[in-house]
């Protein structure tokens, strides 16, 4: 017999499903830190929110499920040190994420953020025209100012640092979109199909080069912890899009306020931040030429169900003694 441990206590329909797994298996649902402190002693497993005081209670602890992919607030050092395995909930979001991602990524190569805010205003303005003109057609033959300022995705190419579970489905839906697409990351090699070299990550200067958006989709580790700073928005296009639905601490919030308002880069679509909530007052809000999400890019009625089924594969794995789906490394928080 193995016991489970869930703290803080979840729902009964969710917990019939995962005492469905075994008739070897007991689950304890907590939901006063009082009763888990005393229920997590003999537990082999525990998914929920860990503590360092948990931790120290448990006597028999093999397995702890993290209810979250990113888990740079999650690891403590006791964590680290403590001999039991780690899963966390990655690979759950890669189809919604990712098209979160092409909606940036449309908006900004339609100028559609800025047609919204002038329709507010029943301003018709073609971006790069004249005000109140009616059209922006010119004569066969001649490019406009306007049809300058709306890009064609099939000229553009879109550079993914992370091509993980979310990274390969963006460069996948890129791809579909015609645009040329290139990817870092330090254990993938390729996105089959898509991307036939995924560079390493000492190559991120030339997928800065190369990119029209660049799209942060790797998580918060030692290594990607303000891995843009000034320097990286300087390389980038003068022309380019930084897109960041990673984490929000891989990129310095200072310098990229002061590459928007420098010109150095064009745009921004953020879905996280260095501080969550942006403050009221962040210059941020006011830029016409960012997008903000409140950190909802994974937010779809698929997610949830999605969650429960890497819990309850985890759990089959841990009871049958197999390798788990999403093992992950307390060292490096991912
Ligand atoms: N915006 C949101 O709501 C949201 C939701 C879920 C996940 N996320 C973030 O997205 C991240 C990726 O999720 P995933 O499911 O694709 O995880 P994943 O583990 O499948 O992919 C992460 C990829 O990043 C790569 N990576 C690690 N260090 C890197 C570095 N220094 N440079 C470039 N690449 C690096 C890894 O090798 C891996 O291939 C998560 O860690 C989390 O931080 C955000
Ligand atoms: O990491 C995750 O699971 C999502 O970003 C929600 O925090």
């Amino acid at each position: 017999m193995k016991k489970l441990l869930i703290y803080p206590a979840i729902d009964s329909t969710r917990l019939a499903r995962i005492e469905d797994v075994s008739d070897q298996l007991t689950v304890c649902n907590a939901s006063e830190l009082s009763a888990a402190l005393t229920e997590i002693k003999d537990a082999d497993a525990f998914f929920g929110k860990i503590s360092p005081e948990l931790l120290a209670a448990a006597e028999n602890l093999q397995w702890v499920q993290s209810p979250t992919a990113s888990l740079e607030h999650y690891v403590f050092p006791e964590l680290v040190d403590h001999p039991c395995q780690l899963t966390n909930m990655r690979g759950l979001f890669y189809d919604v994420i990712a098209d979160h991602v092409m909606g940036f990524v449309i908006c900004f190569a339609r100028n559609l953020h800025r047609y919204i805010r002038q329709q507010t205003e029943s301003n018709w303005q073609p971006i790069g025209g004249v005000a109140g003109k009616p059209n922006f057609v010119t004569g066969p033959g001649q490019v406009s100012e306007v049809d300058r300022s709306h890009l064609h995705l099939s000229d553009c190419t879109l550079g993914v640092v992370g091509a993980g579970s979310i990274g390969a489905e963006i460069c996948r839906r890129a791809a579909a979109f015609g645009m040329q697409v290139c990817a870092v990351d330090p254990i993938a090699t390729e996105v089959p199909g898509v991307v036939d070299e995924v560079w390493n990550v000492d190559r991120l200067n030339d997928l800065l080069d190369v990119s029209d958006f660049v799209v942060i989709a790797a998580p918060h580790t030692p290594q990607t912890e303000k891995l843009f700073r000034t320097a990286q928005f300087r390389q980038m296009k003068s022309t380019g899009y930084l897109i960041n639905i990673g984490r929000g601490a891989i990129v310095d919030l200072t310098d990229l306020t002061a590459a928007l308002q420098n010109g150095e880069i064009a745009g921004a679509g953020l879905d996280v931040f260095e501080i969550e909530p942006l403050p009221a007052e962040h210059p941020l809000w006011q830029m016409e030429n960012v997008i903000l999400t409140p950190h909802i890019a994974a937010a779809s009625t698929h997610v949830p169900e999605r969650h429960l089924e890497t819990l309850l594969e985890n759990l089959r794995c841990f009871l049958a003694d197999k390798p788990f789906l999403t093992p992950a490394d307390k060292q490096n928080w991912f």
